[in-house]
C-alpha cells in the first residue's frame, strides 16, 4: 500500500510526542568500551537517549562541559544498535555529520576518533583530489561513521548530492556553535542558516545542536529552527564557583600595564590575555617579556604553523603567558589555565563568559580580570560602525546582482561573482556582504548559492605534461595547451579563455587539468573565489523593486548595529553594577538555577561591595572647523557615511583604495562621537 507522503517524512521537523528516556545503559556501554571514560557528566546521557530514542535535542553546556560526546557516542552507537535489535544490515549503519565553523578542532577530533578505531574524517579543502574521492566512495559504501565539514560545504551542491547517496542515510546532524545560527547571537553567520535546510533536503533523521552561550532568546531560535520542543532543550548551570571574577576601572589604557605586571608577579600560571588588535597583542607581549615574563602573543594574522607551534607549546608550558585576539582559545582544551585577562572590551557578554570560561577547567580557584577605562569604547565602536555599509552602497550592489544580463537570465539558470571584488567596488565588508546574500537567499528567496568556482588556475608542469602535448589531442587538452601561459615556475591558465577558444564546456577544461594533477602530469593550484547564484524567482528589474530590497536590507543591518552597541553597554553594565557579576553572568544566560548562592562571594562586588566607577567618556563636540578640515583632505561628497568612517578612523575597502588611510585626517575626530549627520548636510 502507498503510504502518505508525510509518513516517509524523517526530517528533525516531525516533532514526535513520544517521551524520550533520560538513561542509556547502551550509551554507557559504548562510552566505557569504545572512549574508555566510566561515566557520563552533567546531561550527557539524558542528550544521547533522547537522540538514540530518534528525537532532536538542543544543548546548552559550558565550555569543556563536554559537548562533543553527546554527538560521538550517538555516531558510533547507532550501528551497534542496530545490530542489536537487528533492524538494519551490518552495512547500512550510515553517518554522522558534524557541521562545525573550527577547521583545527575538527583536525583533532578526527585524529582522536581514528585512534580508537573510529572511522571519522573532515571534508575540508586540504584534502587532496585522491582522498575526496575515497572519502566519497567510503560515504557511499556507509563506512564513514562521522563526518565533520565546515557550514560553507553546504553550498556546495556536489557535497549535497553525495550526502544523499550515503549508505544507511544520514543518522545525526550536529551542529557545533549553534549560536550562530540566530539572528540574536552575538556571531550570527549566515551560512548557519542554511544548516536547517540541509537537514530536511538530506533527510538527517535527528539533529543535535550546541553551544556554550546562548541567552533563552537564542536557545530558542536554535530550536525553532529545527522544530525541537521544550522537551528537548538541555541546558546546564554557566555558574562557575571556582572562578574569580574581578573588575578594575583605570584613568588610561596606560594604567593598565603595572596592574598587570604586578598582577601576574603575585598570579603566576599559564595566562590568556585578551586584546581586540592583532598589533596590540605583539606589543603587549613585548613589553611583558621586558618585565621578564615568558609571554607570546597569538592572533589571526599568524602564519598556520607557528599558531600551531605556539599552541602546543602552550599546552605543554605551566608559566606562559599569551597575548591573543580572540582567535585564541577556540579548541585549546588545557585544564590548568589559571588566569583570563581582558585588557580591552569584550564584545558582548557572551565572549566574556566563553573567554573566562577558559579558565580553571581543572576545578582550581583561578582568577579572570577585567580592565576598563574610557579610552576602550573608541575600539568598541570603530569595529560596530564599521560593519554597516551606506545604503548608497547597498543600492549599488544590488544593481550589480540585478544587472541588466542576471534580470534577463530564467529560474533555474545561474550567475557568477566574485564577492571579494563586490566587497572593494561597493565599500562593504565580507562578512556583511555575505550576510546581504544569506538574505537575498532566505528572506527574499531570490537566488541560491551553488558550488563556488575558482577562477584562477595555475600549475607546474612535469615531463609528462611535455610529453601529452604530441599525443594528447583531446578539445580539453588542446584547450589547455593553446591558452596556458607560462611564467617562471608556474603556467597560469584562464579557464573561460581556454573553453571559448577551442569550443569546449569550462567543465571539460577543468577535468581535464584534475585528472592531469591526478595522475602527476601537472602539480595544479586553484585559488580565487567566484560565488555561484542559481536563480530561483525572476530577479527585480524595477527601481521600486530594487529600492524596496535595499531598503528593508538595510534596515535590517540598523538594528544589527544597534544590537551590537547594546552588546558592549551590557557588558559595561555587568562590570560596573551593584550586584555579583557570577550571579549577573547566570541570569544573562537565563540561568537561575536553584542552589545557585545569591551573592558567589568571589567577585569584586562581593568581595568589596563597592561598584566599579568607571570615568566619564567624554567626546568632543565636531565644529564646522573640524569637518572642513576633514573635507579639504576628501574631494568624494558621495557618501556621508564614508567621510564619517575616515574622520573616525575606520578603515574600509574604499578608503585602502584611495589611500587615505594614512591621510592626515584619517582618525582626526577619533575623539568625538560617531556622527554621520555632521557630514550628511553637506
Ligand atoms: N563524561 C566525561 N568524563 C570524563 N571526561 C569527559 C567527559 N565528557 C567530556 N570529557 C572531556 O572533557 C573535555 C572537554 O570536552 P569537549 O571538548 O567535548 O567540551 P566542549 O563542551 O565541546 O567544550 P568547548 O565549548 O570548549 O568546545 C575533553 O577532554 C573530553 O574528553
Amino acid at each position: 500500500m502507498k503510504r502518505k507522503a508525510e509518513d516517509d517524512d524523517n526530517s528533525p521537523r516531525k516533532k514526535s510526542t513520544i517521551v524520550a528516556p533520560l538513561k542509556s545503559p547502551f550509551a554507557v556501554k559504548i562510552l566505557n568500551e569504545r572512549f574508555g571514560i566510566p561515566g557520563f557528566r552533567l546531561e550527557q546521557e539524558a542528550v544521547i537517549a533522547r537522540l538514540l530514542h530518534g528525537e532532536s535535542a538542543v544543548v546548552v553546556f559550558p565550555t569543556g562541559g563536554g559537548k562533543s560526546l553527546c554527538y560521538q557516542v550517538p555516531a558510533v552507537a547507532f550501528p551497534e544498535l542496530d545490530k542489536e535489535l537487528n533492524s538494519r544490515g551490518a552495512a547500512d549503519g550510515g553517518v554522522s555529520i558534524v557541521v562545525s565553523p573550527l577547521i583545527a578542532l575538527m583536525k583533532d577530533q578526527v585524529d582522536a576518533l581514528s585512534r580508537r578505531n573510529i572511522y571519522a574524517v573532515a571534508m575540508d579543502s586540504s584534502k587532496t583530489r585522491e582522498e575526496f574521492l575515497q572519502i566519497n566512495s567510503d560515504l557511499r559504501e556507509g563506512k564513514v561513521r562521522i563526518l565533520y565539514c565546515a557550514p560553507e560545504r553546504l553550498n556546495n551542491e556536489g557535497f549535497v548530492a553525495s550526502i544523499k547517496q550515503v549508505r544507511g542515510g544520514v543518522r545525526l546532524i550536529a551542529i557545533d556553535e549553534a549560536h550562530c545560527i540566530s539572528e540574536w547571537g552575538h556571531s550570527f553567520r549566515p551560512d548557519y542558516l542554511k544548516v536547517a535546510r540541509f537537514a530536511i533536503e538530506i533527510k538527517a533523521e535527528r539533529v543535535v545542536c550546541l553551544t556554550a552561550t546562548a541567552t533563552l532568546k537564542v536557545a530558542q531560535d536554535v530550536c525553532d529552527a529545527f522544530n525541537v520542543p521544550p522537551s528537548g532543550l538541555f541546558r546546564t548551570t554557566m555558574y562557575r564557583s571556582n572562578l574569580r571574577l574581578v573588575v578594575e576601572s583605570t584613568t588610561t589604557k596606560h594604567a593598565k600595564y603595572p596592574l598587570i605586571f604586578k598582577f601576574l608577579r603575585a598570579h603566576p600560571g599559564p595566562t590568556i590575555i585578551y586584546v581586540t588588535l592583532q598589533k596590540q597583542s605583539e606589543m603587549l607581549a613585548n613589553d611583558l617579556r621586558q618585565q621578564g615574563f615568558n609571554a607570546r602573543s597569538f592572533h589571526a594574522g599568524m602564519q598556520t604553523d607557528s599558531k600551531t607551534q605556539l599552541q602546543d607549546e602552550f599546552m605543554k608550558n605551566d608559566n606562559m603567558v599569551i597575548c591573543a585576539t580572540i582567535a585564541f582559545g577556540m579548541g585549546i582544551d588545557k585544564a590548568t589555565i589559571r588566569n583570563v585577562i581582558h585588557f580591552d572590551i569584550p564584545s558582548s557578554i557572551e565572549g566574556y563568559s566563553q573567554q573566562i570560561g577558559r579558565a580553571g577547567r581543572d576545578g582550581l580557584l583561578s582568577n579572570c580580570l577585567f580592565y576598563l577605562c574610557p579610552e576602550d569604547f573608541y575600539l568598541r565602536d570603530v569595529f560596530v560602525y564599521g560593519n554597516l555599509p551606506s545604503i548608497q552602497s547597498v543600492k549599488e550592489f544590488l544593481e550589480d546582482v540585478f544587472s541588466d544580463e542576471n534580470v534577463a537570465k530564467d529560474v533555474g539558470e545561474s550567475f557568477e561573482i566574485s564577492q571579494y571584488s563586490q566587497g572593494r567596488k561597493f565599500d562593504i565588508k565580507p562578512t556583511t556582504l555575505s550576510i546581504m546574500y544569506a538574505q537575498l537567499e532566505l528572506k527574499f528567496g531570490l537566488i541560491r548559492a551553488i558550488t563556488p568556482k575558482y577562477s584562477k588556475y595555475e600549475f607546474e608542469a612535469t615531463s609528462r605534461y611535455f610529453a601529452a602535448q604530441n599525443w594528447d589531442k583531446s578539445p580539453a587538452a588542446m584547450a589547455v595547451f593553446k591558452t596556458a601561459d607560462k611564467k617562471a615556475k608556474y603556467h597560469h591558465i584562464d579557464v573561460d579563455a581556454a573553453a571559448n577558444r577551442v569550443g569546449v564546456k569550462r567543465m571539460d577544461v577543468i577535468r581535464k587539468l584534475n585528472d592531469w594533477n591526478d595522475n602527476n602530469t601537472i602539480v595544479l593550484r586553484t585559488s580565487g573565489v567566484l560565488n555561484v547564484y542559481s536563480i530561483v524567482q525572476k530577479l527585480p528589474s524595477t527601481d521600486d523593486e530594487r529600492s524596496d530590497i535595499a531598503e528593508k536590507l538595510f534596515a535590517q543591518m540598523e538594528d544589527r548595529q544597534q544590537q551590537d552597541l547594546q552588546r558592549t553597554k551590557d557588558v559595561v553594565k555587568l562590570a560596573t553594577d551593584r550586584a555579583c557579576i557570577s550571579r549577573k553572568v547566570a541570569a544573562y544566560f537565563g540561568d537561575e538555577s536553584v542552589g545557585l548562592p545569591k551573592e558567589c562571594g568571589h567577585c569584586s562586588w562581593c568581595e568589596t561591595h563597592k561598584p566599579v566607577i568607571l570615568g566619564k567618556h567624554a567626546y568632543k563636540p565636531t565644529t564646522a572647523a573640524t569637518i572642513a578640515h576633514v573635507l579639504a583632505h576628501v574631494p568624494d561628497r558621495d557618501d556621508p557615511r564614508y567621510l564619517a568612517r575616515i574622520a573616525f578612523g575606520i578603515g574600509s575597502p574604499r578608503i585602502t583604495q584611495a589611500k587615505l588611510g594614512s591621510s592626515p585626517v584619517f582618525e582626526s575626530l577619533s575623539d568625538h562621537d560617531f556622527v554621520v549627520r555632521s557630514f550628511a548636510q553637506l
